[in-house]
């Protein structure tokens, strides 16, 4: 008998199990940003679910990106930045409240030390020092990992996630925890370069930017979106790490390539000697600010002047 190969899309996405980068790999399987059915492969940061695509482990990885209360996720921004290219298909974001978690039974006064990845510390580091004032904060390599932790008496308590502590068996000390009420976190499936997704209307588009150190370098950059109207969503610099004071800059703007405003920005960043290294277009649910300005009038204006036709 012949057995149908249904092809299966590898994702490797920062786990392990249980964590909020699952989660977001979860919705996109379910909301229809994959429709295809999917194997999960678990890797143990940001950038190793990324090396997985650049090795060929992987066909495509999820990753956190942001955070609205830590801001980006450097290990993530600094991956995409060097290395082979890769580009960003797609993005969830999720809402972020941890559940802190013990071995069944653990009472209160038996938490002396908690395990937490290092950004949801940050989320949460106003809760602790309320509820668990006595107790210390110990690293950990992930929200699912610091469940674990728990699991191997590394750890008497988990900042973690409820879905990490009820696979584990874990009691759930405390739910919905935040310092900050309506946290949330956006996550990127990438792959290998590819034509975008095709153009929505509402969209994203991502660069980041190495610029000739000379004054006035990066005004000059900035203004090629500013003058054509194009809403920038992130501006990040990090060092590129070949010498003291040298830095790459990370642009998000509203719009897509294929947008004439955003193709435009690009080719003069390119022609006047930036090195631009394209990180996606992608379908954006943040509808928070406008999309580059629709040119068409313009272009049959511009098209009607080449055919010696009449004109307003
Ligand atoms: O996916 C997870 O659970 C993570 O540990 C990652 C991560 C992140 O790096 O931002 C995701 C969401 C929370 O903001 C805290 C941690």
């Amino acid at each position: 008998m012949q057995r149908s190969l249904i092809p299966v899309l590898r994702i490797a996405y920062f786990g392990p199990a249980g964590t909020f980068t699952e989660a977001a790999l979860e919705s996109m399987e379910r909301n229809g940003t994959i429709n295809e059915p999917v194997t999960r492969i678990s890797a143990p940061s940001p950038p190793a679910a990324l090396d997985m695509v650049r090795n060929g482990v992987a066909d495509q990885a999820c990753v956190p990106i942001e955070s609205s209360v830590e801001g980006p996720v450097i290990p993530t921004l600094d991956s995409l930045a060097t290395h082979q290219r890769l580009q960003i298909v797609a993005e969830i974001e999720l809402p972020i409240t941890f559940t802190i978690a013990v071995r069944p039974g653990t009472p209160v006064e038996a938490i002396k030390t908690v395990a937490a990845y290092p950004v949801a510390a940050a989320q949460v580091a106003q809760w602790i020092a309320k509820n668990l004032p006595e107790a210390h904060i110990v690293a950990a390599t992930s929200n699912a990992a610091a469940a674990d932790d728990v699991c191997e008496n590394e750890a008497d308590a988990a900042v973690t996630t409820a879905i990490a502590a009820d696979q584990r068996g874990l009691q759930r000390f405390a739910d919905k925890v935040a310092d900050v009420e309506g946290a949330s976190t956006s996550f990127v499936l990438v792959q290998a370069p590819t034509a975008p997704p095709a153009r929505t209307g509402s969209d994203r588009t991502s660069i980041v930017l190495g610029l000739p150190n000379k004054p006035g370098s990066l005004a000059a950059a900035m203004n090629e979106f500013a003058l054509r109207g194009i809403d920038l969503t992130r501006i990040q610099s990090r060092p590129t790490r070949t010498g003291m004071g040298t830095y790459r800059f990370y642009i998000d703007c509203r719009g897509h390539i294929d947008d004439t405003a955003v193709g435009e920005a690009l080719k003069a960043l390119h022609r006047n000697g930036a090195d631009v290294r394209y990180l996606g277009s992608w379908p954006t649910t943040v509808t928070d600010a406008s999309s580059p300005p629709d040119d068409s009038a313009e272009t049959a204006w511009l098209a009607a002047l080449r055919q010696g036709e009449d004109h307003t």
